[in-house]
């Protein structure tokens, strides 16, 4: 890991509707250091998905630069992207997106199947790193809403990404086991970085940092 994990200059985004183009970040400077466990907060529409969707570079930015974890996103083809973000990049959300008819152990199990290197003991460990190995073989029909934001954790930390990134992950739990998974993916952070958005301000001091977005911009 290199000490920026994260590092963005100048970095725009448009969107293009109809023949006009709306800017929707307006030049984002910002480092987040490796390890380092981040929240992002603002306003809806104040482009924090927008954000995050550039940092796990599933798109690219209109301008500036953005670097992930020693590459500079900008510029490489989508082929290069591809592979980058599966080697780097974590995803966890708000409504988990298990496949329902598969087992915890196979959820967790899909990353390194995709990557044709499925592994019992990773996937065993990782099961492990959220406390559920006696859940082995649970449909996430028989598993709690924090239980199955678990097992989705389990399965971005599978592929042991530098970068885990969590959209608003609590949204869909009750405040108890909303502040477990914030502490699970705080003990994370030292072994990757962590960057959340939520609208929690409770959940969000629970992080090193809060970056507070708004209309596009970092407010300081
Ligand atoms: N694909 C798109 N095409 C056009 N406009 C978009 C697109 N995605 C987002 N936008 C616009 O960009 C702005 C920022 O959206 P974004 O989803 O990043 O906000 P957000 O801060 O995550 O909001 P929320 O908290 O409601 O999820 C909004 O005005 C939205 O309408």
């Amino acid at each position: 890991m290199s000490d920026i994990s994260i590092q963005a200059r100048g970095l725009k985004k448009s969107y293009k509707i109809g023949a006009d183009d709306f800017e929707v970040l307006h030049g984002i400077d910002m480092e987040i250091r490796s390890g380092e466990f981040v929240s992002i907060m603002g306003q809806s529409g104040s482009g924090k998905t927008t954000l995050m969707n550039l940092i796990g570079m599933l798109d690219k930015p209109s301008s500036g630069s953005i670097v992930i974890n020693g590459i500079d996103v900008t510029g490489r083809s989508q082929k290069e992207l591809v592979e980058h973000r599966r080697r780097t990049v974590g995803f966890v959300f708000q409504q988990f997106h298990l496949i329902p008819s598969l087992t915890a152990y196979e959820n967790v199990a899909l990353p390194l199947v995709f990557a044709g290197e499925k592994e019992h003991r990773k996937i065993v460990e990782a099961l492990e790193r959220v406390d559920l190995s006696h859940r082995h073989d649970h449909k996430p029909s028989e598993l709690s809403g924090g239980e199955q934001q678990r097992v989705a954790i389990a399965r971005a930390l599978v592929m042991r990404p530098d970068v885990l990134l969590a959209d608003e992950p609590t949204g869909a739990l009750d405040k108890e086991t909303g502040e477990m998974i914030i502490s699970l993916l705080k003990s994370l952070k030292d072994e990757m970085t962590v960057v959340m958005v939520t609208h929690n301000h409770d959940l969000a001091a629970m992080s090193d940092r809060i970056i507070s977005l708004q209309d596009g911009k970092i407010k300081e």
